[in-house]
C-alpha cells in the first residue's frame, strides 16, 4: 500500500530533528552534513523507507547506495531491511564503491573496445606484484618503494585513454597479461574502466539512470577523486537524484586519496541543497562536552551537538590511564572489561580496543591478559569484511539452521535466499511452496549428517562446495553479482574454511564454532579506520601517545579528525591509556600534547595513575 506524503512517518517511532525531516522529504539533490552519531546513516535509512513507501522513487525503480566498506553497506541495507514493509527493501540496493565499479565493469566489458578490454577472468589485484613485473618489461625498475607509488599512482589514477605510451603499454600488459604476468587490475584501474565504458557508451549510461532513480552517498567527506568522477559521469545532469552525507570533521582518508574540496564540488556540480544537523543520538553527555572541544579546534563555526534526551546529564564517563608499562596497563583494562561484562552486563561486541595502527603489534599482550580472565579478544581485521560476504552468511545460516531447526533468523535467511535464488518471490502457489520446503529441509538433514563425520579440513571445505551447488552456483552469481567474475567466491569459501575449522579444533563444537567465528563472545580489536561509522558502549584507546601518531607534527589536522573519529565511537565510556614503555620503546606524549590539552579542557575527564 502506497502512504501519501504527507501521512508518512519515520518508522520505528524514531523522532528525527526538523532539519532531517526536512532533507527526507526533500527529492532533489542535497548535501546533509553533521557531525559523529548525528543519525547520518540512519536518515539514509529512513529516507530510503520514505521514498519506496511514498513510491517517490516510483516502481520498478531502485534506490542505490554507496558506501566505503562492505560493513557500512551491509549495515545500511540491514537497517532498511529491519524498518520497511511489504518486501519493498528489494529495490533498495547497496553496495560499496568498489563493487559498483567491478560491476560495471564486468557486466559490460564487451562495450569496451578491444585494447581496453581485460581478461573475462582477470584478477584483482592484492599486491604491486604483476604492475612492478609490467614496468620492468618497459625496463623500469621499481625496487624503490617511492619511486614504485609515483609510477603505480599514474598509472592507477589518469583517465582513460593513456596519453603517454609507457602507461598505454603498462595498461595494456596488466589488461592481456602475457607469459610471466598475470592479467591484474586494482580498483582505481577497475574504475577508470568503468568511467570509460560510462563516457563511450550513451545506452549504457542511460540504462543505469533508468534503473537508479535515487542514489544515496554516506561518509562522503572521505570520497577519492576516482569515485566522484564515477559518480558524476553517471548521474551528472541526469534526473536522478542524489543524498551525501558526511562530515568533514570525520576526514580521515586524505593519505589514501580522498578529495579534500569534494563538498564545495558537489554542491556546485549537483545544485544542490545543504542541510546541516544538530543532534548527537549515540554518546552521552559527558563524552560530548570532549567531542565540542574537539569540534571546535577542527572548524571555525562553534558548535554544540545536542545529546538525545534518552540521557541524563550526569551520563558517560571518559579516563586516562597512565602506567608505567603495558604489562601493567594491559591488566587493568582486562580488569576493567571483565567489570564491564559482569558488572554491567555490556555484552561483548559493545566493548571495542582501538589503537592508531599496527593492530597485531598492540593485540598480543592484551590477548593474553584477557585470557586469563577466562574473555576472548581478536584482531578484527581479518574478520570484519569477511563477515559481511553474502556467501558467506549464506553458507553459515544454513550451518545454522541444519544444527539447529530452531533458530528462525538462520531459517528465514536462507528460505528467503532459496526463494530469490529459484525467482519465486510472491509465490502463491502452495504446491511449489511445500516442494521447495521439504527439499530444503531434506538438505539440512544431509549437511547435519555430514557435519557429524568431518574430521578434518578438506571435509569441511567440500560441504562448503556442497552448500554452494545445493543453492546452484549460477543463481547464486545472478542474485549476488559481486560474484559473477573471477575466483573470488572460492577465496571466500576457502578463507572461511580455514578460519571455522580453526575455531572447531578448539571446541569441537559447530555451534561454538559458528559463534567464535561471527566474534559474537570476543572483544574486537581494531583500528580507527576500521571502527569508522561503528559504535560502541564502551571505547579503549590503547597506546595514546607520539609513537602511534608519530607523523603528528606534519598531518596535525588529519590526525585530530582520526582522534576525532575514534573517541566519537563511544556511547558511555571512554578510557585513553598511555604506558611509559611499550614493545621495548619509551613513549611520549608530547608531540600530541595538544590532544590531551583538548581531553583537559573538556573539565570531564579523570587521569589514573598505575
Ligand atoms: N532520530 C534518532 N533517534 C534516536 N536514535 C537515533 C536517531 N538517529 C540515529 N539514532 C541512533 O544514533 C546512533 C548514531 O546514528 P548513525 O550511525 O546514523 O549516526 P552517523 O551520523 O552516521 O554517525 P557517524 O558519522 O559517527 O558514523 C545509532 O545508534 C542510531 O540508531
Amino acid at each position: 500500500m502506497v502512504i501519501s506524503i504527507d501521512a508518512w512517518k519515520p518508522s520505528d517511532g524514531l523522532v528525527l530533528e526538523t532539519t532531517a525531516l526536512k532533507s527526507i522529504r526533500d527529492l532533489k539533490n542535497s548535501l546533509v552534513t553533521a557531525g559523529p552519531g548525528a543519525g547520518k546513516t540512519e536518515l539514509l535509512a529512513q529516507k530510503a523507507c520514505f521514498l519506496l513507501e511514498t513510491n517517490s522513487c516510483v516502481n520498478p525503480k531502485k534506490i542505490l547506495a554507496i558506501s566505503f566498506k562492505k560493513d557500512a553497506a551491509a549495515n545500511l541495507k540491514d537497517r532498511v531491511k529491519m524498518r520497511i514493509s511489504n518486501n519493498l527493501e528489494t529495490r533498495f540496493i547497496s553496495q560499496t564503491y568498489d563493487s559498483f565499479s567491478k560491476g560495471v565493469l564486468d557486466r559490460f566489458l564487451y562495450a569496451l573496445p578491444e585494447e581496453y578490454r581485460p581478461v573475462e577472468d582477470y584478477v584483482v589485484a592484492t599486491n604491486d606484484n604483476e604492475f612492478v613485473k609490467a614496468f620492468g618489461e618497459c625496463g623500469i625498475n621499481l625496487s624503490n618503494r617511492k619511486l614504485k607509488n609515483i609510477y603505480i599512482n599514474n598509472l592507477t589514477n589518469s583517465k582513460l585513454p593513456n596519453s603517454l605510451e609507457l602507461y598505454d603499454f603498462v595498461w595494456k600488459k596488466l589488461l592481456q597479461g602475457d607469459v610471466n604476468i598475470k592479467p591484474t587490475l586494482n580498483f582505481s584501474m577497475i574504475t577508470l574502466l568503468a568511467i570509460y565504458i560510462l563516457e563511450t557508451n550513451p545506452m549504457i549510461l542511460k540504462s543505469l539512470r533508468t534503473t537508479y532513480s535515487h542514489i544515496f552517498l554516506d561518509e562522503f567527506q572521505d570520497t577519492t577523486y576516482l569515485q566522484y568522477e564515477i559518480i558524476k559521469t553517471c548521474f551528472g545532469g541526469a534526473k536522478t537524484s542524489l543524498t551525501a552525507v558526511g562530515d568533514n570533521r570525520q576526514r580521515i582518508m586524505l593519505w589514501a586519496g580522498a578529495k579534500h574540496d569534494v563538498f564545495k564540488c558537489y554542491k556546485r556540480d549537483f545544485n544542490s541543497q545543504e542541510y546541516t544537523l544538530i543532534m548527537n543520538h549515540r554518546s552521552a553527555p559527558r563524552l560530548l562536552e570532549i567531542q565540542k572541544i574537539v569540534n571546535n579546534y577542527l572548524q571555525d563555526e562553534p558548535f554544540t551537538p545536542l545529546p538525545n534526551p534518552r540521557w541524563s546529564e550526569d551520563e558517560g564517563s571518559a579516563e586516562i590511564w597512565y602506567s608505567s608499562d603495558s604489562t601493567i596497563e594491559s591488566e587493568h583494562i582486562a580488569k576493567r572489561i571483565s567489570d564491564l561484562i559482569n558488572q554491567h552486563q555490556v555484552p561483548f561486541r559493545d566493548i571495542c580496543i582501538i589503537v592508531k595502527q599496527s593492530v597485531q603489534q598492540y593485540s598480543n599482550e592484551i590477548i593474553e591478559t584477557l585470557e586469563k580472565f577466562n574473555i576472548q579478544a581478536r584482531n578484527e581485521t581479518k574478520f570484519q569484511d569477511l563477515l559481511k560476504e553474502d556467501i558467506v552468511l549464506l553458507i553459515i545460516n544454513t550451518l545454522r539452521s541444519a544444527l539447529n531447526a530452531r533458530d528462525s533468523d538462520a531459517w528465514l535467511f536462507i528460505w528467503n535466499s532459496q526463494i530469490f535464488f529459484e525467482g519465486k518471490n510472491g509465490t502463491k502457489n502452495q504446491l511449489i511452496v511445500d516442494n521447495m520446503r521439504k527439499q530444503l529441509k531434506g538438505f539440512l538433514r544431509y549437511i547435519k549428517n555430514k557435519l557429524d563425520l568431518i574430521t578434518d579440513k578438506e571435509e569441511l571445505s567440500s560441504l562448503f562446495i556442497d552448500i554452494i551447488a545445493f543453492y546452484d552456483i549460477n543463481k547464486i552469481k545472478k542474485y549476488y553479482p559481486q560474484y559473477s567474475q573471477g575466483q573470488y567466491i572460492n577465496k571466500l569459501r576457502e578463507d572461511l574454511t580455514e578460519y571455522m575449522y580453526v575455531y572447531f579444533e578448539k571446541s569441537n563444537d559447530w555451534i561454538l564454532a559458528i559463534n567464535s567465528f561471527e566474534g559474537i563472545h570476543s572483544i574486537p580489536i581494531m583500528t580507527i579506520h576500521k571502527c569508522k561509522g561503528l559504535e560502541f558502549e564502551a571505547v579503549f584507546f590503547v597506546g595514546f601517545d607520539d609513537n602511534a601518531f608519530w607523523s603528528f607534527s606534519n598531518q596535525e589536522d588529519e590526525d585530530t579528525c582520526t582522534f576525532f573519529v575514534g573517541l566519537s565511537r563511544s556511547k558511555r565510556y571512554l578510557y585513553f591509556t598511555f604506558s611509559e614503555k611499550r614493545f621495548g620503546r619509551n613513549c611520549n606524549n608530547f608531540k600530541i600534547s595538544i590532544l590531551y590539552q583538548m581531553l583537559h579542557e573538556s573539565g570531564v575527564v579523570e587521569e589514573k595513575y598505575y
